[in-house]
């Protein structure tokens, strides 16, 4: 298994909280959005595939911003979600007050690893972890506002929360013919425009709950 986390800060938040010979010998901090993410992990896996290396899936844990649906139960700072799906989201065309798709089509939608998911999903809550399950967003821009955050919603109604890195770390795995899964944990709601009212530090430390459950025993989950 390859661990990939967007931030230092991540990463050193799940080094911190996990006994070091339990983490997986493979991990990458793949930078900050999209396009680093995609470039770093295509690089590290065709490296690793040459040297005979190649990990057998792909685990993505870091922070997210939650959606706020009108009425509707949202994620709250500190809840850890799981992805069943990434999609780049703002990849397209925005025109009169909409995100629309791009006419010609984009390879944008990622379904991620059902089995890989409920393997994870299982361990947390066997460990008596909950977890939130649903789509993913992935954006270049962080929604700062209510007016952004409802132009994504009205394109992904179903979003649980958004980042900057999972489809595009979706892509690359799936380029290589890997399994994906992508754990989450909020730090912010994504209208929040103010990064220093983000529960940053909270919310990498929850990252390291996570990662210290799922790998406290031998990986009996991973495939
Ligand atoms: O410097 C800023 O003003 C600033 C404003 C917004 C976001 C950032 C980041 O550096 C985001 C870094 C990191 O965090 C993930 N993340 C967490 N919450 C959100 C969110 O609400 N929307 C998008 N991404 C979020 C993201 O995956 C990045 O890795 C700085």
């Amino acid at each position: 298994m390859l661990l990939v986390t967007a931030t230092d800060l991540e990463m050193q938040a799940l080094t911190a909280a996990c006994v070091p010979a339990r983490l997986p010998e493979q991990r990458l901090v793949c930078g900050v959005g999209p396009a680093e993410a995609a470039f770093r992990l295509g690089l590290f896996l065709a490296a690793a595939g040459a040297s005979g290396q190649l990990p057998d899936c792909v685990l993505n844990i870091g922070i997210a911003g939650a959606y706020l649906h009108p009425g509707l139960p949202a994620p709250a700072v500190l809840d850890c979600c799981l992805a069943t799906s990434e999609v780049l989201g703002d990849l397209g065309k925005c025109q009169h007050g909409r995100l629309l798709p791009l006419q010609s089509g984009c390879h944008d939608f990622f379904p991620l690893d059902a089995a890989l998911g409920s393997r994870i999903r299982s361990r947390l809550e066997e460990a008596g972890f909950p977890v939130e399950t649903g789509p993913f967003v992935t954006v270049s821009c962080a929604s700062g506002d209510r007016d952004r955050a409802d132009l994504l919603l009205a394109r992904y109604p179903d979003a649980l929360c958004e980042n900057m890195e999972g489809a595009a770390l979706a892509l690359a795995a799936a380029h290589f013919g890997l399994p994906f899964a992508e754990l989450r944990c909020v730090s912010n709601v994504v209208d929040e425009p103010e990064r220093q009212h983000w529960c940053l530090q909270a919310a990498c430390a929850r990252c390291g709950e996570v990662a210290a459950l799922l790998f406290e025993e031998k990986h009996t989950w991973i495939p």
